[in-house]
């Protein structure tokens, strides 16, 4: 008979964790965090308080909730450009102190350089650190290629259409091959049937590229559609009011959005917003 070694867990876990057993640390770990802004009137703002959540490598996260609920304040905690006021927020089992070489991160709007062109704006990180190798322009060109973009590389920004332009900003992204994907309300500017594209987009480059993602949106349908898991948050302060499993299978297509258990969860979520009086812009 051979025996299993058990490797202890240090940090967070504390115990014992069997790993033969199947269970597995999440990749991020988000415990008690708390979150406290100062205004400059002197004011405290409560941004986050009491929020957990574990991740596991390869899941799709969705966050809905209202304007001000602190969803932009999780997600630049999780991207290490602002600090936590307390509680534990792990990836890897590491403290995040600030930004990470394996995150890549997504606005609503692409911030793209309107003097370089397209292929150089994917190339701005490997430029800044004077990577100009054949190795990194060919993965540039090929991610714009997975991308649909492929005749646009010699195109300036503001002669491509919004949604390519965002597709731009998440090859530029992608260009670090992050294992962590952050993005906030990325398609929030589209029109509903480029949104629509996107999420298709989205979905492909999720399940080739291996990703971890963590995606902000104001629209349900499109929380349930990308995510496993929907982290819906209320405000005053923000919170984890509920996380669902989305139990519908994958691969899934506009289609899916007019099945019954689809419509179930989406009606779950809007009513979680009625039993609070809220809404967003969008739900
Ligand atoms: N730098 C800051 N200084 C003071 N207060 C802040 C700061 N950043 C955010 N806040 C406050 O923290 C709360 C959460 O803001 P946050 O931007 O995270 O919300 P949100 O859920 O992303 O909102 P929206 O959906 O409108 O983008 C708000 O009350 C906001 O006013």
């Amino acid at each position: 008979m051979i025996a299993l070694k058990v490797k202890p867990v240090s940090g967070a876990y504390g115990a014992l964790v069997p790993n033969a057993g199947g269970s597995k640390p999440p990749m991020i770990h988000i415990a008690g965090l708390e979150k406290r802004f100062r205004t400059r009137s002197g004011e405290t703002v409560n941004a986050l308080t009491n929020v957990d959540l574990d991740i596991q490598e390869n899941e799709f996260i969705s966050v809905v909730g209202p304007s001000g609920c602190g969803k932009t304040t999780l997600l630049r905690i999780l991207a290490g450009l602002e600090g936590a006021s307390s509680g534990v927020i792990q990836c890897d089992q590491t403290q995040i102190t600030g930004p990470r070489i394996d995150v890549g991160v997504v606005f609503q709007q692409a911030t793209l350089l309107p003097w370089n062109t397209v292929l150089a704006n994917v190339l701005l990180s490997a430029h800044l650190k004077r990577d100009r190798s054949e190795a990194t322009v060919g993965r540039a060109e090929r991610l714009l290629a997975f991308m649909g973009l492929k005749d646009f590389a010699q195109k300036y920004p503001f002669e491509l259409s919004g949604g390519m332009q965002q597709r731009v900003s998440i090859c530029r992204a992608l260009m670090r091959e992050p294992r962590i994907l952050l993005m906030d309300e990325p398609f929030g500017a589209l029109d509903a049937m480029t949104r629509e594209a996107m999420n298709m987009e989205l979905m492909r480059v999720w399940s080739e590229e291996k990703k971890t993602v963590i995606f902000i949106t104001h629209s349900i349908p499109e929380a349930v559609l990308l995510g496993d898991r929907v982290v819906v948050m209320s405000p005053r302060p923000g919170r984890i009011s509920e996380i669902i499993d989305v139990d519908v299978g994958r691969p899934r297509t506009l289609q899916t959005m007019a099945t019954p258990r689809f419509g179930e969860i989406c009606d779950h979520i809007r009513n979680i917003f009625g039993a609070q009086s809220l809404t967003t812009t969008s739900l």
